[in-house]
């Protein structure tokens, strides 16, 4: 797992570090600007040989300060530099003041609102290089003005003629960093692009982990920050978001820092949620009391899955495999009389148990060692109103999703009043928005200044409402806990799954977080670990997958865990 900051977090580590007298503003800037440099080479190893041309916007703050840095060290190495700026030389703060000093002594400046300066590139296609958009960083603080944004399209209109690579220093100019949105103008447009590469310093922002905000590339570089916190053994800053990343995303980090205050040793170990892993890996004995359930096998958990009728029990059984392939000891269908012949015809490892309505679900729950149930995928709306609550009341861990959802959109409240704290609700966004239409509103409703509400937020406060851990679905899904316990799963840069995106894979999510729940996982370590293993059995498989690869691929995922 990696630390998220938000934008004030970074900025109140940068400043204690130059507070405490250990290193100055200019010499972050100079480290910022190196490692931009340092990024763009490792990314494009071709770049690193002989010399290219770079085109570098800079904007009014310490983002075009790093600019002006990028820029000298560029011309240093012999590049053909071409530099703009956006707003009044006079008034850069006294660090980017510094540097569009010394690039003065280099090459001009020119003024990046002047009609002719991105017709004044050379469109030479025979001389690659980099578009570096320096403009805002962190400090963005409202959507970027007309006459800017027409002066930024225009530049990135030369990239695909000049055959440059476009590289923002930070995140994308005109992307807040706390919300990963666009934010828009006074005219309601924004500068929505995908950039090639991304360069950010110390940790990633939150932006970086949801989805609007991809680039192709991420890379995090080290200013030196964590050598200062852990000599200083202070931290104020409160942990923040995790992100649940592949160890590729890991190694971008520097591997020689020992400890920090501010939690650099989570990121080392945890790339994968491995704690968790190897839990699994190794069992959960003891979870189940094995002298009251009386058969190894229910030390592992009794998962009972909840089918639709006839012509619909597909997905309650890809859910119910999905369980059985994560560990949970049995897993047995509970269904009605309508389907018992088609399920029967479909299942081997998987058990049945006809359950025709909410009286006899509370018939068959009198069974203690059902310990984990889950509810929704092919579920049928009417049958989810009719036997939702009756499980509810049993208080045992609980997947909701699909139908379970939906079938309480007009009155979610109805729903709210029976969850409790073992539940997971995996909504996909529309099933999402039809439980918390305030929250979706919110979310989805254009923002002029930052910080703006996101999908962390959403899900949080979502969280909060219903009393238990909310998964917010998506490339960038979102998992919280109503105490605030948040993490993103980021299915993005080398972590995309696109593959994922195929009808049936959220019936088999549904059943991995009902088979650690079984396993007697917590609910949010089990949303966590199933999420993450999810992704990686989409990434396992890749192109051609099909929700029935994904229970079939996890013994494979787990393998390669067991180091
Ligand atoms: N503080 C530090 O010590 C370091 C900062 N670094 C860089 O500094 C950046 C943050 O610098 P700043 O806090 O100066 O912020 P920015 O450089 O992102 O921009 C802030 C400036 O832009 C103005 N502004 C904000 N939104 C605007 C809009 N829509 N239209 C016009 N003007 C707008 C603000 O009034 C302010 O003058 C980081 O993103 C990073 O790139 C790095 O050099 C590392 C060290
Ligand atoms: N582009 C994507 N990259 C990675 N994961 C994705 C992408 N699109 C969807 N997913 C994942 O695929 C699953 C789809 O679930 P859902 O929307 O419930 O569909 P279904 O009901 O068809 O199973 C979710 O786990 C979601 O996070
Ligand atoms: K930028």
């Amino acid at each position: 797992m990696a630390q998220l900051l938000t934008a004030a977090q970074m900025r109140a580590m940068e400043q204690a570090a130059i507070d405490s007298g250990a290193v100055t503003g200019l010499e972050l800037m100079e480290r910022a600007g190196a490692g931009v440099v340092e990024a763009v080479m490792e990314e494009w190893p071709e770049l690193a040989q002989g010399t290219h041309r770079a085109v570098v916007l800079c904007g009014p703050g310490n983002n075009g300060g790093d600019g002006f840095v990028v820029a000298r060290l560029l011309k240093e190495l012999g590049w053909t530099v071409e530099v703009f700026l956006y707003g009044d030389p006079e008034k850069l703060p006294p660090d980017a003041k510094a540097n569009f000093e010394r690039w003065q002594a280099l090459g001009p400046t020119s003024d990046m609102l002047d009609m002719d300066a991105a017709s004044s590139v050379a469109l030479d296609p025979s001389e690659d290089g980099i578009l570096l958009d320096a403009i805002f960083g962190t400090g963005l603080s409202r959507g970027l003005e007309a006459d800017l944004r027409l002066a930024l399209s225009s530049f990135r209109s030369v990239v695909p003629v000049c055959f440059l690579k476009s590289v923002n220093v930070d995140v994308p100019s005109g992307l807040c960093s706390d919300s990963g949105k666009w934010l828009v103008g006074e005219d309601g447009f924004d500068t929505a692009w995908r950039t090639d590469l991304t360069v950010t310093f110390h940790r990633p922002r939150v932006a970086h982990y949801l989805s609007d905000a991809q680039a192709q590339s991420l890379r995090v570089k080290d200013i030196g920050l964590d050598a200062i916190q852990s000599q200083r053994h202070a931290s104020s800053i409160a942990p923040g978001l995790t992100a649940l990343l592949s160890d590729a995303a890991s190694r971008t980090y520097p591997l020689e820092i020992e400890s920090s205050s501010f939690g650099a040793k989570d990121m080392l170990d945890a790339v994968a949620p491995q704690p968790a892993i190897t839990e699994l890996l190794q069992g959960c004995d003891g979870l189940i009391d094995k002298a009251e359930t009386g058969g190894h096998k229910y030390t592992h958990g009794h998962a009972l899955v909840l089918s639709g009728g006839f012509g619909q029990t597909g997905a309650a059984r890809l859910a119910a495999r999905g369980a059985l392939r994560i560990g949970a000891g049995l897993v047995t269908l509970a269904v009605p009389g309508s389907a018992q012949m088609e399920v029967a015809c479909q299942i081997t490892g998987l058990m049945m148990q006809r359950v025709e309505d909410a009286a006899e679900l509370t018939e068959v729950l009198s069974d203690a060692r059902l310990n984990a149930l889950c509810l929704g995928p092919g579920l049928g709306l009417e049958r989810a109103r009719d036997v939702v609550p009756a499980a509810l009341a049993f208080e045992r861990p609980t997947v909701l999703d699909a139908d379970a959802l939906s079938a309480f959109s007009d009155n979610p409240e109805m729903l709210f009043a029976n969850l409790h704290g073992a539940c997971v609700m995996t909504p996909h966004m529309g099933e999402f928005a039809r439980l918390f239409p305030d929250i979706a509103q919110k979310l989805n409703a254009p923002a002029k200044t930052g910080p703006a509400y996101s999908k962390v937020d959403a899900t949080r406060d979502a969280a909060a409402r219903a009393g238990c851990v909310v998964l917010l679905k998506g490339p960038d899904t979102v998992i919280a806990a109503p105490d605030g316990r948040t993490a993103i799963n980021a299915a993005l840069y080398e972590r995309q799954a696109p593959w994922l995106a195929t009808a049936g894979s959220g019936d088999v999510l549904a059943g991995f977080i009902t088979g650690l729940l079984a396993r007697g996982f917590e609910p949010m370590q089990a949303a966590e670990t199933a999420a993450w293993l999810h992704v990686e059995c989409g990434r396992s498989f890749g192109p051609g997958l099909i929700a029935e690869d994904l229970p079939e691929i996890l013994p494979k995922v787990l393998q390669s865990r067991m180091g």
